[in-house]
């Protein structure tokens, strides 16, 4: 167990309530959400024991508040928003701090580090399934374990003691992370189907669909293999299964932002699966087809960022 440290949770959106829930119930730390708007008293609902927990915490809506660096960052804009939060890290961050990427994709650390003044950035793989299901409330599907997959060493173990205490998340130190990332992109691959359909888990109740998420998880496992990560072409069928067995109503946080006409993460989730294939030489046909589809919803114009 860590003493008291300063934290800062940049982005209260669904995982970064959960993660300022987790600094909150260690109870021996100074937390601050940095937002981009005022979200009004946060509070988190757990939906299996229907345990309802405010958020305590102060609450700054511009880096201007920011007083000082501080040890810790939770990171948790989305992807495509981690340039709109420089502003943040910029003043929280210094060679002494670890911003805590909780982000999905395989590039946490490409993306951050250019923004966090040689901070150190860990990337965190995020296994929660959180909703947001009022302007300032935040419901956990336990159903999905809360689990948060970091590299095995001391960044890692110095992580799991700064949250030891805290029932919300369990974190783990993973030694193979390429492997635990590359497992995590594919079930993100295979639900950016649901943003594609706008429908949630009950899509993949499709016999066309549950082959269209097939064919998808092998060229997203093809890239991974490629990329480092020892995942066997067979870990497919398991995957899509996670999906085909989810609770029908559960979403995803790219379903959510197509639902509310908000920009996707459709490039760190779907892209990129795409992109390191076109390196690599391996046919991605499923995402040659899916990544337009979810860049036009997204608002992305040919040549205007896709690639
Ligand atoms: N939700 C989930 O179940 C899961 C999500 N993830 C991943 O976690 C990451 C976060 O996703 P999620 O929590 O769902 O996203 P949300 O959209 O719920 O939250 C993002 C938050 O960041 C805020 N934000 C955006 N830009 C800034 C900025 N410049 N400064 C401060 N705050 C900012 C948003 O504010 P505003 O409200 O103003 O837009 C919002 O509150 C993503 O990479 C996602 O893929 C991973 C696993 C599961
Ligand atoms: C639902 C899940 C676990 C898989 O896509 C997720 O990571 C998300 O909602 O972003």
């Amino acid at each position: 167990m860590t003493a008291m440290a300063d934290i800062a949770v940049v982005g209260p959106g669904a995982i970064g309530s959960v993660a300022a829930l987790a600094a909150q119930q260690a109870g021996r730390h100074n937390v601050t959400l940095c937002a981009r708007r005022d979200p009004g008293a946060l509070r988190v609902v757990d939906d299996v024991s229907g345990e309802v927990t405010e958020l305590t915490m102060p609450v700054l809506t511009s880096p201007d508040g920011v007083t000082g660096p501080v040890e810790w960052v939770l990171l948790a804009v989305k992807a495509h928003q981690t340039d709109g939060a420089a502003g943040y890290l910029n003043a929280l961050c210094t060679p002494a701090t670890t911003v805590v990427a909780l982000q999905n994709g395989v590039e946490h650390v490409a993306r951050v580090a250019p923004h966090a003044n040689d901070a150190r950035v860990l990337p965190a793989i995020v296994w929660i399934s959180a909703e947001p299901t009022g302007p300032s409330e935040v419901t956990v599907r336990n159903n999905i374990s809360s689990l948060l997959q970091v590299p095995a060493g001391p960044e890692g173990e110095e992580f799991a003691r700064l949250l030891e205490g805290a029932p919300a998340v369990e974190v783990e130190l993973v030694s193979d992370f390429t492997t635990a990332a590359w497992r995590k992109l594919t079930t993100n691959a295979i639900a950016g189907i649901m943003a594609a359909t706008g429908r949630r888990a009950a899509v993949y109740q499709r016999e066309d669909v549950r082959e269209l998420a097939l064919g998808l998880a092998r060229e997203t496992l093809a890239v991974a293999r490629a990329e480092g990560a020892a995942l066997a072409e067979e870990e497919a069928e398991a995957l899509v299964g996670i999906f085909e067995r989810m609770d029908p109503e559960i979403g995803s946080s790219i379903l959510f932002d197509r639902l509310a006409g908000r920009e996707l993460e459709w490039d760190a989730r779907n892209g990129v699966v795409r992109r390191l294939g076109r390196r690599h030489g391996i046919g991605t046909p499923v995402s040659d087809v899916l990544v337009p589809v979810l860049a036009a919803a997204s608002g992305v114009e040919v040549g205007g960022g896709e690639e």
